[in-house]
């Protein structure tokens, strides 16, 4: 299987779940999340806005906030093409719906988080391997983001992948610009690949 057909592969997998199965491996992944040492005291963590089939992250951003952390989530870069932008997420934040139908903070930029000052980068997926390697929605986003992490220019962020298991392969192809994950949480599992 090429990448293009893997990719709609591991999404009509994910589409096949129910919608009980959804919620209840969210409250799975949100349980793991929570004992996760990084998040023992309140934290600048970024999360994602589940759309379509991914894991619903609507009860996981909630009870976040509720445990004390700033919450940020993604905006597309309104010059800087395929970039995202993180921003904080607050009573006074508009909504609005970006190009692919996901709802997004209004770009203010005194809600702009630097990624050097989040600690956790919760990122989404399509497809994840047995050494954490990712596959996407295709548009290099994430891959972007995660450059300077890989790089090592960001020691304090800690990005972790949020799944289901049926979005786990033995072996993805990967690509020069694929920056493999340290962490998945799955519903069964924290899958930890960094030693
Ligand atoms: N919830 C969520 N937010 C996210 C991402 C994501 O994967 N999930 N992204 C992760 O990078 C970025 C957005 N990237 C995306 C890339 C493609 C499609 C998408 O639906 N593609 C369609 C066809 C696209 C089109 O209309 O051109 C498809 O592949 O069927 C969605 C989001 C930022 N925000
Ligand atoms: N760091 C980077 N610099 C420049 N181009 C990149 C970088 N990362 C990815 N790209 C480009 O982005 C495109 C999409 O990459 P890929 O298919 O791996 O995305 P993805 O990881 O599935 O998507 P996403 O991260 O948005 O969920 C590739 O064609 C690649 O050329």
């Amino acid at each position: 299987m090429d990448r293009q057909q893997l990719r709609k592969h591991l999404l009509k997998q994910r589409q096949a779940l129910t919608s009980q199965q959804r919620n209840h491996g969210a409250a799975q992944v949100l349980a793991h999340l929570s004992q996760l040492p990084e998040l023992q005291r309140p934290r600048r963590l970024a999360s994602y806005h589940s759309v379509r089939a991914e894991l619903p992250t609507a009860a996981i951003n909630t009870s976040l906030q509720q445990q004390g952390h700033q919450l940020a989530l993604p905006v597309l870069h309104p010059v800087n093409t395929n970039h995202l932008l993180f921003l904080h997420v607050h009573a006074g934040t508009c909504w609005q719906n970006n190009s692919y139908g996901i709802p997004e903070p209004r770009l203010a930029c005194t809600d702009i988080v630097p990624l050097a000052e989040l600690t956790l980068l919760l990122v989404p997926l399509v497809g994840f391997d047995n050494n954490g390697n990712r596959m996407g929605m295709g548009g290099g986003f994430y891959d972007r983001t995660l450059a300077a992490w890989h790089a090592g220019q960001l020691p304090h962020l800690h990005p972790i992948g949020l799944a289901f298991d049926c979005q786990h392969v033995e072996r993805l192809p990967n690509e020069a610009w694929d920056v493999p994950l340290p962490r998945v949480i799955t519903p069964a599992k924290i899958w930890d690949f960094r030693s």
